[in-house]
């Protein structure tokens, strides 16, 4: 079933004045206050650190360590009525501020609209050895009662959750390089979880019933990371006088970013890049809630090639009150119950601080703050250019890079920002002089 959330839960307010100015501590603090996290729950986030080294062993093979990433808190985003404080876990600087940025600019406009398709995922099984691959289509049609059948017995706790194997599709390749070749889909609703494990386990249920009604032979039983079935929207309408500088009027800024998004539209070496931000969004809110990022990586840039072009995931135009009107639809293959995201304890907090119930309403954020990062990357090299905003941030990366420790981050930074230098050889001679004069 499609739906549009506007799920009731706990209150939040996601604008955080000052947020960006407290010690990480007392942004903590903040947060486990605004969105009621318990002092366990907080914790974990602390210092203590989240993962310990008996539950990492038990998550992936040959493990000596773990490997940790900044989590910061996007603010301002409000999502269809609702505010919310949004979890990402990343390694790039700007990526943050940024969506916290285009959340404040879409609040005042009344927020990000999102809704999404029911989670249904797509099985494959692949079938060889066939004579009659168009005759072979139609008994696997006729059978579909049958294959529904097989494959929602391997998981009446599915069904029994309102999910299961929903219809079947079948795919006639009638002359590759191997030969015919018939192609099953399963189409499953997997309900809360990303549900690679129930349809892979399907679509291995089926196969045997595949093969006596073909008299084919089956290779492949595996889900596809092409979840086209499996989409989640975001949108969010800007008035003019919202995008306005002290530098650029509010219209320079909407048809700046509307040359940009054509570029994405028609050259996919733009569309690339155009998608990378657009990833920059969603990919941090994914790590943190534990999910497989691969798989929502493979299904966006799949999707985004599904016409034969690679081309832009998101559209920007202008509507006829001359408001910038952003939307952004994609595949989004999330879980809540299954792979890490139930073994990784700071994605079990991560979903408490994003106060969600369902899988789909992750996606819809996660879409959301996807358009929200696009939205932002788009403003800033439709005017000032991408360097300005992103290098005074990373300028704590190079000042860190060039061995300053401490205070000495900030004052570095500080002063490569300040300047519009940000490279490692100047950080370096300003901490010689830093520490020569001290
Ligand atoms: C970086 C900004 C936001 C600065 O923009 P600014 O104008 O200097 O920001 P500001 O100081 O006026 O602050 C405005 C709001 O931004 C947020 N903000 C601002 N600074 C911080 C901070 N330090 N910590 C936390 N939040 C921050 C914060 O929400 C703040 O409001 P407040 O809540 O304070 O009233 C802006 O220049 C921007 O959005 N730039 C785009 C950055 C970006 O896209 N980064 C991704 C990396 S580049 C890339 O990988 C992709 C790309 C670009 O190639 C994709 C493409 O080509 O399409
Ligand atoms: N190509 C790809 O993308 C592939 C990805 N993977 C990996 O698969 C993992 C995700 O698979 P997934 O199947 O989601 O994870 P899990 O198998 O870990 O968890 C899903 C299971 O949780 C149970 N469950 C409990 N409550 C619910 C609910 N409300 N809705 C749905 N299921 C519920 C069901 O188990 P039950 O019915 O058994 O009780 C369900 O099968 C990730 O780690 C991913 O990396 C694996 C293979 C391929």
């Amino acid at each position: 079933m499609a739906r549009q959330s506007n799920d009731e839960g706990p209150q939040v307010n996601s604008r955080l004045n000052g947020y960006r100015n407290k010690t990480p501590r007392e942004r903590l603090n903040l947060l486990a206050g605004a969105v009621g996290l318990s002092s366990e729950a907080a914790a974990v986030l602390g210092e203590a650190g989240a993962l310990d080294l008996a539950t990492a062993n038990g998550m992936i093979e040959n493990v000596v360590g773990r490997f940790e990433l900044p989590l910061g808190i996007a603010t301002n985003f409000t999502i269809n009525g609702r505010d919310r404080l949004v979890p990402m876990a990343v390694e790039e600087p700007s990526v943050v501020a940024a969506a916290s940025y285009m959340a404040r600019i879409a609040r005042d406009n009344g927020g990000f609209e999102t809704s999404s398709s029911a989670p249904v995922m797509r099985a494959q099984v692949q079938l060889l050895n066939l004579s009659d691959p168009y005759g072979a289509r139609l008994r696997l049609l006729a059978a579909r009662e049958e294959i529904v059948a097989i494959a929602n017995s391997r998981d009446e706790f599915l069904v029994r959750l309102g999910g299961g194997c929903r219809d079947i599709e079948v795919q006639v390749f009638p002359s590759s390089a191997r030969g015919p070749m018939v192609v099953l889909h399963l189409l499953v609703d997997v309900r809360d979880a990303m549900g690679a494990n129930a349809v892979n386990t399907m679509a291995e249920a089926v196969a045997p019933k595949l093969e006596e009604l073909t008299g084919g032979t089956v290779r492949l039983r595996i889900l596809s990371n092409l979840a086209d079935q499996r989409l989640a929207r975001a949108r969010v309408r800007i008035a003019e006088s919202s995008l306005r500088t002290d530098e650029f009027s509010g219209r320079r800024m909407i048809d700046g970013i509307l040359d940009a998004h054509e570029l994405a539209v028609i050259d996919p070496y733009r569309a690339a890049t155009h998608n990378k931000g657009i990833m920059n969004g969603v990919d941090p809110v994914i790590v943190a809630t534990g999910n497989d990022w691969r798989a929502i990586e493979a299904g966006a840039h799949a999707y985004a090639a599904r016409n034969g072009r690679y081309t832009s995931l998101s559209t920007w135009e202008i509507d006829r009150d001359g408001c910038l009107v952003g939307t952004l639809e994609m595949p989004m293959a999330v879980g809540l119950v299954g792979g890490a995201t139930r073994t990784h304890p700071a994605a079990q907090v991560a979903l408490q601080i994003l106060g969600i119930q369902s899988a789909q309403e992750l996606a819809e954020i996660t879409v959301a703050v996807g358009l929200a990062q696009n939205m932002a990357a788009l403003r800033a090299l439709a005017s000032e250019g991408i360097q300005r905003g992103h290098m005074t941030l990373h300028a704590r990366n190079i000042a860190i890079v060039a061995g300053a420790v401490g205070s000495e981050i900030e004052i570095v930074a500080g002063k490569l920002a300040e300047a519009h230098d940000v490279r490692t050889d100047r950080a370096r001679e300003i901490l010689r002089e830093m520490r020569r004069e001290a």
